[in-house]
């Protein structure tokens, strides 16, 4: 049995990169896969992120999903377990963190966990209960109009007892103020008045790295990733340029994005202003039977040599709103993604071996498509996006570097500086 320290599970792609990028900098060596792999681990690592797509499908699917990926965490013999979800804690009445979480304390024989979607590298504080996204509430930051989890309350304990049978309370800032032993000592207070489960303030890194100690004896923690940083330690573990070590990268270079939040917008904009090779893809052209990808290959195919090309469907909410009304949202989606996942795959089967693909669907579909089941976690790019190495069977089975970035994650000129920091 391999000797995991810690087995994480992830409720989507980008998100569980973000968190493997956490622990790396922390000092874990440690691995995604893709879904929960069907042999037993092999890698030397300390953490597995075990990478669902269970954040927005029925809370049954969510259970049974994580569960299975509980069992195969625990038969590789991890000793601890970290549900990982979205730093905007995306989720509706029914689910799925609440859900998810009871079912992992039930199997776990688990009687208290903390939630902490806190991430203040990227703007995610946690005040009195209540979330913050950079200066304003949650349902203040536009999530309060996300078309499948709207986060209309920003106070997480209401939240998240709406979907939850057991209490729901609070470790306040006051408490994390006083460090560790004081968390400790709110825990067990928490336990005698019968709460199970723990909103827990930071406002920042320091926060998170105090309270740290007081989470090494929980078997379940839940959190977005920003409580990874202080896990590591807790297992003897510090910060080394030896965890995040990846192979030589070489070979050609592109930019995939089939994201259209804001902070992709801008990034394809500063891309485009820069003069690089870049071409939109239109998914009306796609809903009418162009061959768009075939297209987009041809279009690539004599720029690659000269630096990377920017292939992307990105676009601003009023655009994305038109397509969606006149093809359905879903089906718009879909098709987006099904063309630009075949880019993906025929750019590296042209020779691209350093790829960055924006937006969490978008790398569901790309990771498909390429053949991927297991990313190994190098260098942060930007706060919760790291490059990654992957065996591929677009690459007949050679190495890819790969960087999944969430749609919000990431500076102005991402898709430019991404690429130097594998120089
Ligand atoms: N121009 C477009 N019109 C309509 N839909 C689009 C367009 N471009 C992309 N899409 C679809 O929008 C969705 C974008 O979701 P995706 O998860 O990839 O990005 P995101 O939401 O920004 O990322 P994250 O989940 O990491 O925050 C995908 O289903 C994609 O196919
Ligand atoms: O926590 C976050 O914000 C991200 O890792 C994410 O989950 C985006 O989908």
């Amino acid at each position: 049995m391999a000797n995991l320290l810690l087995g994480c599970i992830a409720d989507d792609f980008t998100g569980a990169t973000d968190l493997a990028n956490n622990l790396v900098r922390a000092g874990m060596r440690a691995v995604q896969t893709i879904g929960v792999p069907s042999a037993p681990l092999d890698a030397d690592v300390d953490a597995v992120v075990v990478a669902l797509k269970s954040r927005t499908i029925a809370p049954e699917g969510a259970i049974a999903q994580s569960l299975e990926a509980l069992r195969w965490l625990q038969a590789q013999g991890a000793r601890q377990i970290y549900f990982k979800y979205c730093s905007t804690f995306d989720s509706t009445p029914r689910g799925n963190i609440g859900p998810v979480t009871e079912a992992l304390m039930d199997a776990l024989g688990c009687d208290f966990t903390i939630a902490t979607p806190a991430f203040p590298d990227n703007k995610r504080t946690v005040f009195k209960g209540y979330l913050f996204a950079g200066d304003v509430l949650l349902s203040e930051s536009g999530m309060q109009n996300h078309p499948l989890t709207p986060m209309t309350d920003a106070n997480l304990v209401r939240v998240l007892q709406a979907q939850c049978t057991r209490r729901v309370g609070l470790i306040d800032h006051t408490v994390v103020a006083r460090g560790a032993a004081s968390v400790a000592e709110r825990i067990a207070q928490l336990q005698s008045d019968g709460v199970s489960i723990a909103i827990v303030d930071a406002v920042s890194n320091d926060d998170l790295v105090r309270m740290g100690p007081a989470l090494a004896s929980l078997p379940l923690l839940t959190a977005g990733s920003g409580v990874a940083i202080a896990l590591p330690a807790n297992f003897g573990l510090a910060p080394s340029a030896a965890a995040s070590a990846l192979p030589p990268a070489g070979g050609l270079r592109a930019v995939i994005s089939g994201s259209c939040s804001l902070a992709t917008n801008r990034q394809v904009l500063d891309f485009v202003r820069r003069g690089d090779a870049a071409l939109a893809v239109d998914p009306l052209r796609i809903a009418a039977g162009v061959d768009v990808a075939a297209e987009a290959l041809t279009w690539a195919a004599p720029l690659l040599d000269h630096g990377p090309v920017l292939i992307y469907s990105t676009a601003e909410a009023h655009a994305v709103k038109s397509v969606q009304g006149r093809l359905g949202a879903p089906e718009a989606g879909a098709m987006v993604e099904r063309t630009i996942a075949a880019i993906a795959r025929g750019l590296v089967e042209r020779g691209v071996r350093q790829l960055v693909i924006a937006g969490g669907e978008t790398s569901g579909a790309c990771v498909q498509a390429l053949g991927i089941d297991q990313l190994q976690i190098g260098a942060q790019i930007d706060p919760g996006v790291p490059w990654c190495h992957a065996h591929c069977a677009a690459a007949s089975g050679k190495g890819l570097h790969i960087s999944l970035k969430s749609g919000n994650f990431g500076g102005d000129s991402f898709f430019t500086h991404a690429f130097a920091v594998l120089d």
